[in-house]
This record gives structure tokens, sequence and C-alpha cells, in this order.
């Protein structure tokens, strides 16, 4: 059975095997990063479609079919790939809204961020549970960042200001406030050019050891 390989920190702190999940980044193999391309595709697709009955049936064929394929596939999350590459888009995760042109430093990380069809509420504005979980994911990066024990969040803290388009590329910057003791303060911000769109604090606690 493949082993994976754990980091190890000191913190100083005697925490340091609270990186004891961590892993190394896996290896991404040739056209994985198209293959969640097409989901995030099909995932827009079928969102944005109102099929009629026949293409409902051939859709529904292929894509059981290609379940069928995958599933010999399957891993334990150590070695899974989908949500743990930072070198893909979005992390490789199709779960999580599209984002890129990611830059930071010690306490600001800037990207930008593009929810599609699939991730649709009314109206034209992206559901309000995406964007929690935009935050939860380039909050929860940050404040994992830098070689630091692994943290969890334990709250995040949005605030709606203005509706999120769907369909257009918008920008968030987030700020790694400060620490305290195993607690990792942060806030973000997403804008559709100069308007602000939401507004987050966010509470990262760092584990103790062996905790889940
Ligand atoms: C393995 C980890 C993944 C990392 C890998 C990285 C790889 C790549 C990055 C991935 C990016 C995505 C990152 C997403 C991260 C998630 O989304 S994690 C999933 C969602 N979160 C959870 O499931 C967390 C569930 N909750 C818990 O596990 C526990 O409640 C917590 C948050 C660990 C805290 O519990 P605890 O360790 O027992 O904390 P406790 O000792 O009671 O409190 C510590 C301090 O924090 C304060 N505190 C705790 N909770 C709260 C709260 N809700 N409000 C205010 N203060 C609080 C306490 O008051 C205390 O303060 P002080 O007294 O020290 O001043």
């Amino acid at each position: 059975m493949e082993q994976a390989t754990m980091a190890t920190v000191s913190d100083g702190e005697g925490l340091s095997s609270c990186r004891q999940n961590r892993r190394q980044p896996p290896a991404v193999p040739t056209g994985y990063a198209e293959m969640i391309e097409a989901v995030r595709l099909l995932q827009d697709r079928i969102a944005a479609a109102a099929p009629d009955e026949e293409l409902i049936a051939a859709v529904t064929r292929d894509l059981t079919h290609a379940a069928e394929l995958l599933a010999p596939a399957e891993r334990e999350e150590a070695f899974r790939i989908s949500g743990f590459s930072e070198e893909l888009p979005g992390n490789g995760s199709a779960l999580i809204p599209l984002v890129w042109d990611v830059v930071s430093d010690a306490s600001v990380r800037r990207g930008r961020v593009r929810f599609g069809s699939f991730h649709l509420g009314e109206n034209g504005a992206a559901h309000g549970g995406t964007i929690p979980l935009l935050f939860d994911e380039v909050l929860g990066r940050f404040a994992n960042s830098d070689g630091r024990a692994s943290a969890r969040t334990a709250y995040l803290h949005v605030d709606y200001r203005s509706v999120t388009p769907v369909e257009k590329d918008l920008e968030f910057v987030v700020r790694f406030e400060r620490e305290e003791g195993r607690k990792r303060y942060m806030t973000g911000a997403l804008r559709d050019g100069e308007r602000v769109c939401a507004e987050v604090e966010g509470l990262f606690v760092q584990l103790r050891p062996g905790q889940p």
C-alpha cells in the first residue's frame, strides 16, 4: 500500500505534530487539469440547460459511463489530487469557484475568481453559500501558509454588501491580520471592480496534537 509523506515543522510550542495530517503536494498527471476543467464546464452547462428527455437520457448514459471509468482509480484522501494541488486552477477542485492570478506577501494575498452558472442563486447573483465557500478556501489557505501548523476554520463572518455576479471576473483580497497563540485572524473582501460584493472576518485555530 502506498504511504503518504507527512510533513513536520517545529513551532517551539510542542505543537509540531499538528502538521501530522499534511502531506506532500500530489504529482499531477498530464491532462488532469483539463479533466477538471471539463467537469467545471459540465457543471455550468447542466446548470444553464433545460434539456428535453432524449438529451437527458443521452447525458445520463455518458455521465454514468464516465463514473464507471473512474471507479477503479479511487484512492484514500492522502493520495487524491482534486482540491490538494496548488499548481492547478482552483486547486483542482470543481467545487471551489475558479481562482487564479493569486499573488501574496506575508500579510496580503490577492487574486481573481469567477463564479459560473453552477454557482447561480437567482437574478444573475451567486448563491449565498458559494461566497463563504470561496472565503473559507482563500482565507484557509493563507492561514495555513508558510509552513504553519494546520489550523481549522472556527468561524467565518460574512457580510453581503451587494450582489456577486456570476460569469464575471471578480477580485478578492485577503489579509492575515494577526496571530494570538493558536488563533489566526483573517479578513477579506470580494469586489466587482470598485464595488464591494462581500466582506469577511475569519478565525482559524491551530489544531492540538492528535486533534482531528
Ligand atoms: C487539518 C486542517 C486543515 C489544514 C490543511 C491545510 C492545507 C490546505 C489549506 C486548505 C484550505 C481550506 C481550509 C479550510 C479549513 C476548513 O474548512 S476546516 C473545516 C471547517 N471547520 C471545522 O470543521 C472546525 C470544527 N471545529 C473544531 O474542530 C474546533 O472547534 C476548533 C475550531 C479546532 C477549535 O477547537 P479547540 O481546539 O478545542 O479550541 P479551544 O481550545 O476551545 O479554543 C482555542 C481558542 O480559540 C477560541 N475559539 C475557538 N472556537 C471559537 C469560535 N468559534 N469563536 C471564537 N473563538 C473561538 C477559544 O475561545 C480559545 O481562545 P483562547 O481561550 O485561547 O483565547
